[in-house]
């Protein structure tokens, strides 16, 4: 087992990663905890749920289930309120724990649940997907989307631990293991221009989850989301960097009513538009682009956007949370491992979109 140490006002807590962490998730329940409750979904409960249990029951605590509908379409307020129904039907007090176990969707919503309930109750986090095991449970952010705008409604809340079982992926539908890897590139293109290089030379062990080259992802993602969160939990400045891609990917998930492209695809594809930006604006080279859109297109993520209309991408991205004053502000990178956060002239912008419609490959 590999633990990485997250540190922020908001709360320190370990990233435990490893093979069989699954079977050992009492170990992270605080001995004061009066109850527990497994939020899962269908999918991921008709899997793992049984082995959650069987771990959680050695901490002697009463245990719930709460079965949330699968899907992105479902991060919103009326799944929300079936978590607080179901605490409350039960009488869960201030001392209870939450265990999200699903993907980011369940992680978001989980998150949000336990930052409201009773102002505030702790949550593990025991993500089960790739996306969720390199970048939704690790950091504080949660919340649910709303139909003019992705995860509008939320809080920075911090789990008590995350526990990441690495043999959880095995049963991961393939498209669902790109969508992962769309954030692991991530990090490097944003921070680590040597592990881009190690995951570009690596694509083919990445896509197979070979446990090795999949672990040292999962930890090296980790750890440049830690220390990210660790320099600025709020996004006040550093941590936006962390939205790489996602200006662009958010604008095709709600322009696409959520739930048609995964959130990984949306921002693998997003990334490609980005770059593509910065290469007009921040000085990427166009061989950088070309890599970037060779890596994300070799993991198996879209590489050319959906045609939401010029006027209606500029709409869309310009209810970010990073948009300032009507201004909308957009990670780039002046080179691979370094990013910046600018605004850029809206006639630019207009003529990436052109430019990215047009698959290059
Ligand atoms: N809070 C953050 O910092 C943060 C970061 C990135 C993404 N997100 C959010 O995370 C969400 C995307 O998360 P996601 O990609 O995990 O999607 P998801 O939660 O919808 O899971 C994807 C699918 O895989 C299924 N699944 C989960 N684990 C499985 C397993 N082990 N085997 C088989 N099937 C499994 C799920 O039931 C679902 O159908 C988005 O809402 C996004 O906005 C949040
Ligand atoms: O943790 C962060 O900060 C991120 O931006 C990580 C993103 O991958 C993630 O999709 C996040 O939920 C997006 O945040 P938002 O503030 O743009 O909704
Ligand atoms: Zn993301």
């Amino acid at each position: 087992m590999t633990t990485v140490q997250v540190n922020t006002p908001g709360g320190r807590y370990p990233i435990h990663i490893g093979a069989g962490r699954l079977h050992k998730l009492h170990e992270s329940v605080p001995d004061n905890v009066t109850a527990i409750a497994i939020v899962t979904n269908p999918t991921v409960g008709s899997l793992y749920l049984k082995a959650a249990r069987e771990s959680l029951v050695h901490t002697g605590k009463h245990i719930i289930e709460i079965t949330l509908p699968d899907g992105e379409a479902h991060k919103n307020w009326e799944t929300l309120q079936t978590i607080f129904d179901a605490l409350l039907e039960n009488r869960f007090d201030r001392k209870c724990l939450l265990v999200a176990l699903g993907g980011g969707v369940i992680g978001d919503m989980v998150g949000f649940a336990a930052a409201c309930y009773m102002r505030g109750v702790r949550f593990l986090q025991v993500p089960t997907t790739l996306l969720a095991q390199v970048d939704s449970s690790v950091g504080g952010k949660t919340g649910i989307n709303h139909p003019l705008g992705k995860n509008m409604i939320g809080a920075f809340y911090q789990p008590i631990a995350v526990e990441i079982d690495t043999n959880v992926l095995h049963t991961l539908p393939e498209r669902e293991v790109a969508a992962g890897l769309a954030e692991v590139i991530k990090y490097g293109l944003i921070i680590d221009a040597e592990f881009f290089n190690w995951c570009e030379a690596r694509v083919s062990a990445l896509k197979a989850l070979d446990e090795e080259t999949i672990s040292y992802a999962i930890q090296r993602s980790c750890e440049c989301k830690a220390y990210v969160v660790g320099e600025d939990e709020r996004e006040s400045g550093l941590r936006a960097i962390l939205n790489f891609g996602h200006t662009f990917g958010h604008a095709i998930e709600a322009g696409l009513g959520y739930g048609d492209w995964l959130h990984g695809e949306a921002v693998g594809c997003g990334m490609i538009q980005a770059a593509t930006l910065s290469a007009h604006t921040v000085g990427l080279g166009s061989a950088s682009v070309e890599r970037i859109r060779n890596l994300v297109h070799a993991i198996g993520c879209p590489v050319k956007p959906p045609n939401l209309g010029t006027e209606r991408w500029i709409e869309l991205m310009q209810v970010d949370k990073k948009a300032e004053g009507g201004q909308i502000r957009f990670v780039l990178l002046p080179e691979i491992g370094k990013a910046v956060v600018q605004a850029a002239p809206l006639n630019v912008v207009r003529d990436v979109l052109h430019k990215t419609a047009v698959p290059a490959l």
